[in-house]
């Protein structure tokens, strides 16, 4: 029954324990038998589990009885990575209720802030909850005052929970029940749901997670896509379940469930789209929200030039579940062939790329990753440029734009002098500083650029890991920014150039050949590093040469030995990529990360 279902999200910062609380939930629900619960249940992805994050979201249809009364929970864990936001945004749009997690050790962060701001935008009814409250140093009520300062939230009623030993969860419970409101919408109006989530499955094909918000969705039913206008029949329906999908024969109001359509591509099922029926057509789509957009863009190279189709298909595979990827052939004069792939975000393509190495047994090659700037040229034409070296010539050039941020820090007020001066070593401009008892938070405008060149390894470091960091983004500004391009060996290496502001190019250009000298292994012969600006040669260093051949010491005679000698370095070679006659390896294309 439509008043006995509840719909909520999960929404809190990084680590504060979102997917423990959903496996408390789940296992309080009795909806995974004990023997199976393994920890985290909802992160099913490999890379998930080992480096505990949460990266897609999940949904779960729980049963449970309160005072007699059989009630249905859907449960949607959201990702807490700041490159996932926009998952968090889907999962919150197809909810009535969001409990939001506080860790009672660490207070509100940047991305509880973020979080909240998306949640408010849904209009969601919002639980406040204080985690951890089994350790020690736990201190709930000034988190519960920070909670109410920094976001304004009535806290009078709230909840204190331990996820990890299940304390105050059934309450918490009970409370989902009593405050998130019951989801609304006619049932005999024509089908209206809304696609929150797709993915592929190698056996039943292109999925679709949706929320009915009128009519229902039944099995057999010709189904339309409002936005792609692709019209298909309904294969089967089931309930999402991290370990058993249970089979249904209709999805009614309010419910959510996934929706089987036997389709061999997830583009057709876009997140945001609209589903109502083929002929009894709902008169208005839902307001989507828009696809996610990649923000970040590398080149990916595979280290075996054979191996090219391989990327292509094992990236049209990932794909397959990640729209958020893009990918389009590019070649560079050092690299060969391969991709100029666009990611979430640093974290995205971290993961991408090492999905692609395990998951298909590829060696990749990926160049620095760089954002997408747009350059106005001087006939009037405006270009996007997703990769350094597609710049044109100063010449040709009239106005660059860069993409900015909008940044949320949470620092204590004795770091707040090093996150100043990082942030204006980054062009960053100052909007706001709010004190949030002995806390200060930072609104601040950044180049996008910045914040991907390694600002928040350098936050952690000068704040002895203790400020948190969010961004959104908020458009184009105009940039005063040139090219510089690195010389090995006499030839430019396209992949290498890097975009850089002017008043900076020197010396990040000097800092930058001084990494590479480090990185690029001696060779047998003296290889020149140099920064030039257009046809200006601005740094030079030199990597001297090793002088001998490491074979050369076995005179002749043991061929086995020989051999051994090759094979280590064949093996040695594998992470680098020959530029001429000069072997550069991965390492080297990421060192602009650090200068
Ligand atoms: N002591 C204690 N530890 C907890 C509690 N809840 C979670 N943790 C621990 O906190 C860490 C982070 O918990 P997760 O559930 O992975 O956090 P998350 O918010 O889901 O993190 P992401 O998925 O990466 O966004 C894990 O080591 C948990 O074991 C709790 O109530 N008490």
């Amino acid at each position: 029954m439509q008043e006995n279902i509840r719909n909520f999200s999960i929404i809190a910062h990084i680590d504060h324990g979102k997917s423990t609380l959903a496996d408390r939930i789940i296992q309080e629900c009795g909806s995974v038998a004990d023997r199976d619960m393994s920890a985290q249940v909802m992160d099913t992805m490999d890379i998930e589990k080992e480096r505990g994050i949460t990266i897609k979201a999940q949904s779960v249809r729980l049963d449970y009885v309160k005072d007699g009364q059989n009630y249905v929970l859907n449960l949607i864990d959201t990702p807490g990575h700041v490159d996932f936001s926009y998952e968090v945004s889907r999962s919150l749009a197809s909810s009535d209720g969001a409990l939001l997690i506080v860790d009672s050790t660490q207070g509100v962060e940047a991305q509880t802030i973020a979080n909240v701001y998306i949640a408010m935008d849904n209009d969601l009814e919002l639980l406040p909850v204080v985690n951890k409250i089994d350790l020690p140093s736990a201190d709930p009520d000034r988190v519960l005052e920070e909670v109410e300062e920094a976001i304004g939230l009535d806290c009078t009623e709230h909840n204190l929970i331990s996820a990890k030993t299940g304390l105050g969860v059934r309450d918490l419970i009970d409370s989902i029940v009593d405050r998130v409101p019951a989801p609304k919408g006619d049932t005999n109006a024509p089908t209206k749901a809304l696609i929150y989530d797709s993915w592929f499955d190698s056996y039943l094909g292109a999925l679709a997670l949706v929320r009915v918000y009128e009519g229902s969705i039944k099995k057999g039913q010709v189904v339309r896509m409002m936005n792609t206008e692709h019209e298909q029949q309904v294969l089967s329906l089931m309930y999402p379940h991290p370990l058993k999908k249970q089979q249904t024969d209709e999805i009614k109001t309010g419910e959510i469930g996934i929706v089987v359509l036997g389709i061999k591509t997830v583009d057709i099922i876009a997140v945001g789209d609209t589903i109502t029926d083929a002929k009894n057509r709902t008169p208005q789509a839902i307001d989507g929200f828009e696809p996610a957009k990649p923000f970040v863009f590398a080149g990916i190279y595979p280290i075996d030039t054979d191996k090219f189709e391989d990327l292509r298909d094992a990236l049209d595979k990932l794909r397959l579940n990640d729209s958020s990827i893009s990918y389009e052939p590019e070649s560079s004069a050092a690299l060969g062939s391969g991709f100029r792939t666009g990611f979430l975000g640093m974290l995205h393509m971290e993961v991408i790329k090492e999905r692609l190495e395990r998951e298909f047994n590829l060696d990749l090659i990926a160049t620095a990753p760089t954002v997408v700037y747009e350059v106005l040229k001087v006939d009037g034409e405006k270009i996007s440029i997703q990769n350094p070296s597609e710049l044109p010539m100063p010449n040709h050039i009239d106005t660059i734009f860069e993409p900015y941020v909008k940044a949320t820090i949470l620092v204590p007020d004795e770091f707040l002098g090093n996150v100043i001066k990082l942030l204006n070593d980054k062009r960053g401009v100052q909007n706001k500083m709010d004190y949030i008892g002995k806390r200060v938070l930072l609104d601040y405008d950044i180049p996008m650029n910045e914040i991907v060149m390694d600002f928040y390894d350098r936050l952690k470091s000068t704040t002895k890991g203790y400020a948190s960091f969010d961004y959104e983004p908020i458009g184009f500004r105009e940039g005063v920014l040139q090219k510089l391009d690195i010389k090995v060996a006499g030839e430019v290496v396209d992949a290498l150039s890097i975009i850089v502001p002017e008043n900076k190019a020197l010396s990040k250009g000097r800092e930058f050949i001084k990494a590479l000298k480090e990185l690029i292994p001696r060779q047998l012969f003296e290889v020149a590093v140099q920064a030039s600006i257009g046809a200006n040669i601005i740094a030079r260093e030199t990597v001297k040469s090793t002088g001998k051949n490491v074979t050369a010491k076995c005179y002749g005679g043991d061929i086995t030995r020989k051999r051994k000698l090759l094979d280590k370095q064949k093996a040695g070679k594998k992470r680098m990529k020959s530029i001429g006659k000069v072997n550069v390896p991965q390492e080297a294309f990421m060192a602009v990360l650090k200068i």
